[in-house]
């Protein structure tokens, strides 16, 4: 177990230990009855007196008393600490995801953040799927071959004590049903446990694109074909599924021919050694016990060949080297800060150029818009600003001081704001809204839901602010989500506020109308506003515009509206609109 899960498990070492003795023991204690009530049956045959029966009489009624209540705590305890170590573990790994360092070079997509080099769907595969596969590793290989290997070894002693030639037959169908039908079953089920985790994995990718494109599908009458990709997966799925029930049928069938060929030669054995009929029996039925002990490992060992490759990319995620943080990290100044991009270029794994050697500086405070065509690099210069995208080349600077410079965290609470991929998150509009500063004072909430006109949309709602949104809430209109994502980004308040689009989704008088307030309104932070309306860009600062991936003006709208260029033309193609 590597150091990272370790850490997770280690806590709770003692709970662990319980649930491997209690196992354990649950096991011995199995062997005990069957090797107690063989000596039971055959002495009993001899008919001697009660007195010569009692000790075994308890010692059977003891065994299956402490079988049954042993297993419980086994369970019990395995449980516990399985799910305990899963939380502990799920922190961890996401941790190390939000930690991880992002580069367009690593991850081949500029949008992903909260998942750092992984894209979302994996990172969210990582924290459940990948991490509830490594408990399995506890409950379902680790536990259950300690307790085999000790009731195994307790079976060998015992069969000994009836007839040593029969404890070597019994050791040598322990080796082969806890070690030879393991192997077998690791190795040839690989290749089918491979085959069903990557069918289970584009079942799922199907599933979904039914499920939550069900509408556009019926609209555009491609429900069959897709329905059909399905069930394609869901085909792939079953036959490597039924293979390994095959195997797994297998080698159970092989295990209980072997549990009966060394409880025979067991039998045998101890026949030719000269044993009575009580040594006989002891030896045979222990010899069926001790084996049936191992039966479970083969399938330990399937279900370990299933997981490992889950438990490698938990490890290697635990083990990735973190972001490079400062050592002496720098204090974030208090206030309005400087942004500065020197020669920064993003180049994507594809080579896509979403930035060519920018340089820009803005001034602490200033109110920045950016404008430019769709794909021109808006988004990406803000990523970048933001440290969510490391440049391929060039620095970014804070404050006068590269972003490197700075504790991650603390860079997180300077740059922000609302980038297009922002998400609401099922609860009440107040819930979300106080996610970005849950120490907001209710003026300050309400202060920031007037700007984002939200106001009148809480109004509207007979429970108000306690209206629960998101998943299994109500569904709020595009505008209206777009209103509650610019409220929290404003409530947040940062020294550097990034509004990517923050009014796409509005009528054209509503969103001109917040575009000016959020540009002309005095105080809050520097301000880098990607937007497509010109309109109310007079009270911009400054314009940049951008165009494949390069800053081609910079100025006062009104300087820029003056003289021919692309925002001209954006600007005259806007009142045409209009
Ligand atoms: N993960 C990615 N992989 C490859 N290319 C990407 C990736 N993300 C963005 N790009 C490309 O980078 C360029 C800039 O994208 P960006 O999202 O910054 O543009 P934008 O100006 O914000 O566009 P829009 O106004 O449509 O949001 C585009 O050509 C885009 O296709």
């Amino acid at each position: 177990m590597s150091a990272g899960m370790w850490g997770a498990v280690r806590p709770y070492t003692g709970r662990l230990v319980l649930a491997a003795v209690a196992g354990t023991a649950a096991e011995v204690c199995g062997l005990g009855l069957v090797a107690a009530a063989a000596w039971l049956i055959a002495r009993a045959a001899q008919q001697p007196t009660m007195a010569a029966l009692s000790l075994a009489i308890v010692a059977v009624r003891g065994f299956a008393l402490g079988k049954g209540g042993l297993r419980y705590v086994e369970r019990l305890a395995g449980h516990d600490v399985a799910l305990r170590a899963l939380a502990e573990l799920r922190g961890r790994v996401f941790d190390a995801l939000a930690a991880s360092p992002t580069s367009p070079a690593s991850s081949g997509a500029g949008r992903e953040r909260a998942g750092g080099r992984l894209r979302d769907g994996e990172a969210l595969t990582r924290l459940v799927a990948d991490v509830e596969a490594v408990q399995d590793l506890l409950l379902r290989c680790l536990l259950p071959s300690v307790a085999a290997a000790v009731c195994a070894a307790t079976g060998v002693v015992v069969t000994a004590w009836a007839s040593p030639r029969a404890a070597l037959v019994v050791a040598a169908g322990v080796l082969v049903a806890g070690l030879v039908l393991p192997l077998v079953a690791a190795v040839c089920g690989g290749r089918a446990a491979a085959r069903a985790a990557t069918a289970r994995q584009v079942l799922a990718v199907r599933g979904l694109d039914v499920v939550e494109g069900a509408a556009d599908l019926a609209m555009f009458g491609a429900t069959g074909r897709f329905v059909a990709a399905a069930d394609v997966a869901a085909a792939d799925l079953e036959r490597a599924e039924r293979s390994m029930a095959r195997l797994t049928g297998a080698v159970a069938a092989a295990g209980v021919v072997v549990q009966g060929m060394t409880a025979l030669a067991a039998a045998w054995a101890a026949i030719g050694a000269g044993g009575d009929q009580v040594r006989v029996a002891v030896a045979a039925l222990t010899a069926l016990v001790a084996v049936e002990a191992v039966l479970p490992v083969a399938a330990a060992a399937q279900r370990l060949r299933e997981v490992w490759p889950s438990y490698r990319r938990v490890i290697d995620l635990l083990t990735a080297p973190p972001s490079p943080s400062p050592a002496r990290p720098r204090p974030v100044p208090p206030g309005p800060l400087a942004v500065e991009l020197l020669g920064v270029s993003v180049v994507h794994p594809d080579g896509t150029a979403a930035l060519r050697r920018v340089d820009l500086r803005i001034e602490r405070g200033r109110r920045v818009a950016i404008v430019g065509a769709s794909g021109a690099g808006k988004s990406t210069l803000l990523a970048a600003a933001a440290g969510h995208l490391a440049p391929t080349s060039g620095t970014v600077r804070l404050a006068d001081h590269s972003l490197d410079a700075y504790a991650p965290a603390d860079l997180r609470a300077a740059v922000r704001g609302l980038t297009q991929d922002a998400h609401v998150f099922a609860g009440t509009l107040r819930a979300n809204l106080l996610l970005a500063r849950p120490d907001a004072t209710d003026a300050q909430l309400v202060a920031a839901a007037r700007r984002a006109r939200l106001t009148e949309v809480v109004q509207a709602l007979p429970e108000g602010w306690d209206t629960v949104v998101g998943a299994g809430g109500v569904g709020l209109s595009g505008g209206q989500r777009q209103r509650l994502l610019l409220a929290r980004a404003l409530l947040s308040d940062p020294p550097v506020l990034l509004l990517d689009e923050p009014v796409e989704a509005l009528d054209v008088a509503c969103a001109d109308e917040m575009v000016t307030d959020l540009l002309s309104a005095p105080g809050g932070g520097t301000l880098l506003l990607v937007t497509h309306r010109l309109a109310a860009l007079r009270h911009a600062d400054e314009v940049v515009v951008m165009d494949g991936g390069q800053i081609v003006q910079r100025g006062h709208h009104d300087e820029l509206c003056a003289r021919p260029g692309p925002y001209r033309d954006l600007w005259e193609a806007e009142l045409l609109t209009a």
